[in-house]
């Protein structure tokens, strides 16, 4: 089944001075439990597509589709992940994953015992009772990813969620959330400057350029990568030759 659906989507920015044509001629289909990876150089947009995946903007021409509903307005389907973990500091962290649930009136006892059980399998289990203070940095997006999650989505969104981390955090939490999207089944566009990023962790990549952002190829990450860890991956030489050849892309494109 088609989860997100892009047909034909150019999209501008009005502004003071003038118009900003964001994207144009934009169409791809993300299987539901698929990962799909979005690079680009800063500007191509990749955050105005996430925009519209999530109702937050309307295309100026094209369709946008989640599960075969024109998008209206934002939905519980959609979760994030950002950069930040936007977790609240006077909050605990199990009052801060139960966040979601709480405002959208949809907390209820089974709910809260299922976000304890993703704190568990996130490792975090003792520190449902601290505060985000006291916790770093890659503990604190494991909280994130829970509160996200707890929500119970069917599609998440992540835009740039590691680019604040340690190289190694980094590497640590790509892997943990590669396999926690695929254990719960859920479908995964994941935003990255990091094209390595995206090899390691997804089953496509969608490759874009700028001014007006478009499409300039989409590939399917190899089973023989996809077999590995996002850790392991890294380190193989399908990796790095599926790496060379879309950086060639954005060489000639440049
Ligand atoms: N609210 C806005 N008003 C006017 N122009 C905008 C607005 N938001 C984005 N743009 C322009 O649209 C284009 C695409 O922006 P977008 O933020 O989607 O790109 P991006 O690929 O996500 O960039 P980055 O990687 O730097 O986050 C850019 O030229 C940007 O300046």
């Amino acid at each position: 089944m088609v989860a997100i659906s892009l047909e034909q989507i150019s999209h501008k920015y009005l502004t003071d001075s003038g118009e900003t044509t964001a994207l144009t001629d934009i169409s791809f289909t993300i299987e539901q439990g698929e990962f799909v990876g979005l690079v680009g150089p800063s500007g191509c947009g990749k955050s105005t597509i996430l925009s519209l995946i999530a109702g937050l903007l309307f295309p100026s021409a094209g369709k946008v589709t989640l599960f075969g509903e024109a998008v209206v307005r934002p939905t519980h389907q959609l979760g994030y992940m950002f950069q930040q973990d936007y977790l609240l500091p006077w909050r605990t962290i199990e009052q801060n994953v139960l966040l979601g649930l709480e405002i959208t009136g949809r907390l209820s006892q089974a709910k809260r015992e299922r976000a304890l059980r993703l704190l568990d399998e996130m490792g975090l289990l003792g520190t449902a009772d601290r505060y985000p203070h006291q916790l770093s940095g890659g503990m604190r997006q494991r909280a994130a990813l829970v509160r996200t999650l707890a929500s119970e989505p069917q599609v998440v969104l992540l835009d740039e969620p590691f680019s604040a981390l340690d190289y190694q955090i980094k590497l640590q939490l790509e892997a943990l959330i590669a396999q926690t999207l695929s254990s719960h089944r859920l479908t995964g566009l994941l935003v990255t400057h990091d094209l390595g990023e995206a090899i390691a962790m997804c089953d496509r990549i969608i490759v874009m350029a700028g001014r007006p952002g478009r499409i300039l190829r989409i590939l399917r990450v190899p089973d023989t990568i996809r077999a590995l860890s996002p850790l392991e991956a890294r380190e193989s030489a399908e990796f790095h030759g599926l790496f060379r050849q879309v950086w060639r892309d954005f060489q000639d494109e440049a």
